[in-house]
């Protein structure tokens, strides 16, 4: 059995709407509800769960009750680790545990459903699987605002979501580095962390992440351009 986790616990500090940014609407459509809908499309997600901040339960329920995929909401922690923590733990006391999780981030509404599908695949072949985009820039690593060293850009991935992982192994992971989380800025990092193989699977450049006020004015674009 496959669960997506979505996880819409954050504030959106960064994005400064009045509400947290995973509520905002494009095209009369919340961020949530359109990434929400990417996994209930999905044939290999079985069911999904929501991470909520504790403030808004209501308004993340209403958002994706009418999803027959959606089971339940879970209340998120003080950061994205934390909240994917919570929902592992919720997954870990049901007696019929998934053998995959697929943890995407509400605020990547592009996804392709057939690259969420890609991605289970491969996990199920390599154990975990994170969608990334080859750098197509020239990458350094810069000190002080000095560069240090200028890195090969063709080893060069930047991680998106969904990010799909063997159940037991990525609790095993987070478990291993629960006093660390916040070392740590997404799920694949826990995993390798934890010693076990992850695959990339090439995305696209339009999955972004909505984090500023200006990625939704691209968001528009790209919404255009999708319609
Ligand atoms: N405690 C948190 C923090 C973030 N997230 C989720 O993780 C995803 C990526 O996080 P980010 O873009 O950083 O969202 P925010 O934390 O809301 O943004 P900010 O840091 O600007 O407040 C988002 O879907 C966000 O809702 C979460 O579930 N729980
Ligand atoms: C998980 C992630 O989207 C992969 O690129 C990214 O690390 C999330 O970072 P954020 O600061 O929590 O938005």
């Amino acid at each position: 059995m496959v669960y997506a986790i979505i996880v819409a616990a954050g504030e959106g500090k960064r994005a400064g709407f009045e509400i947290p940014k995973q509520f905002v609407k494009l095209n009369n459509q919340t961020i949530l509800r359109m990434s929400s809908e990417k996994f209930q499309n999905s044939k290999l997600i079985d069911k999904f769960l929501v991470v909520s901040h504790r403030n808004y339960v209501d308004l993340t329920e209403k958002e994706v009750q009418t999803f027959s995929k959606f089971e339940n909401v879970v209340i998120g922690g003080s950061s994205r680790q934390e909240s994917v923590y919570n929902a592992l733990m919720y997954l870990h006391k049901k007696v019929n545990k998934p053998d995959f999780v697929c943890i995407h981030d509400a605020v990547r509404p592009f996804v392709d459903t057939n690259k969420i599908d890609e991605s289970i695949y491969k996990a199920k072949e390599v154990g975990g699987a994170v969608l990334a985009e080859m750098a197509e820039n020239t990458i350094s690593q810069v000190n002080n605002g000095r560069i240090v060293k200028t890195l090969e850009r063709s080893q060069i991935y930047l991680h998106h979501t969904p990010q799909t992982f063997d159940f037991t192994k990525l609790l095993k992971a987070y478990q291993k580095a629960e006093k660390i989380l916040s070392s740590f800025t997404d799920d694949a990092s826990i995993f390798i962390h934890a010693g076990y193989e992850t695959a990339v699977v090439e995305d696209y450049r339009n999955n972004i992440k909505l984090t500023k006020k200006q990625d939704f004015e691209l968001a528009k674009c790209i919404f255009e351009l999708n319609s």
